[in-house]
């Protein structure tokens, strides 16, 4: 999506080799109109699909899966990596390390909000390693639910995750495909 490509250009910050800073635009701060065009972009790559729910992680995949679902008008359910009171019934769990924060969580989601009849599409900000998006698939597998696809605004293609899911059979789509990053040096694939 050029548009994305462009503005990480023109705002995204290169830190420590292997993080790319995007926070004043896509997962801090977040630039709303270019969110309802990343939307609109997976509503466009998804539609023959007939996806039922939209899958996605807390924090940063949030406000990108709910954009995504105002194109799909079907709900979001979110992975919940804090253990709550609030959660009761019968849960999903996997087992999630977290990139940047560096520590692993027991990631959850209620059983009644995935259905085995449910075609899910996943969405999230980042794809680096893959763990997020491994939690959430198993979360699926669990449910006997079909993924769908998989949409993914910025992948970082030099740390391989995106490659061994599309070797898995998934559909990945992901908007910008970072192949290499240095500060002030950003190639795309
Ligand atoms: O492909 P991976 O190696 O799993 O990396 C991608 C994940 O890392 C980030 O989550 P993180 O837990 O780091 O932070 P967040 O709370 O901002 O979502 C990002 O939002 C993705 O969910
Ligand atoms: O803001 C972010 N930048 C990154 O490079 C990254 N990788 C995983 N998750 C990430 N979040």
């Amino acid at each position: 999506m050029e548009k994305l490509k462009q503005r990480i250009l023109k705002d995204g910050q290169v830190r420590n080799g292997e993080v790319l800073k995007v926070d004043s635009f896509l997962n801090h701060q977040m630039d709303i109109d270019l969110l309802d065009e990343i939307g609109a972009e997976f509503q466009r790559l998804f539609q023959d699909e007939n996806i039922t729910k939209i899958l996605t992680i807390e924090a940063s995949g949030i406000a990108i899966a709910c954009m995504t679902a105002r194109h799909f008008h079907v709900p979001v359910v979110f992975a919940k990596k804090a253990k709550s009171l609030n959660l009761d019934g019968e849960l999903y769990t996997s087992k999630v390390h977290s990139f940047t924060y560096d520590r692993d969580y027991d990631i959850t989601v209620s059983k009644k909000f995935i259905q085995s009849d449910d075609r899910i599409l996943i969405i999230d900000d980042f794809m680096a390693n893959g763990k997020a998006m491994d939690g959430l698939i198993d979360i699926c597998h669990q449910a006997h639910a079909q993924v769908a696809g998989i949409g993914i605004c910025i992948e970082k293609g030099f740390q391989g995750g995106g490659d061994r899911l599309r070797k898995e059979g998934y559909r990945l789509e992901s908007l910008a495909i970072v192949e290499s990053m240095e500060p002030g040096h950003i190639v795309f694939r």
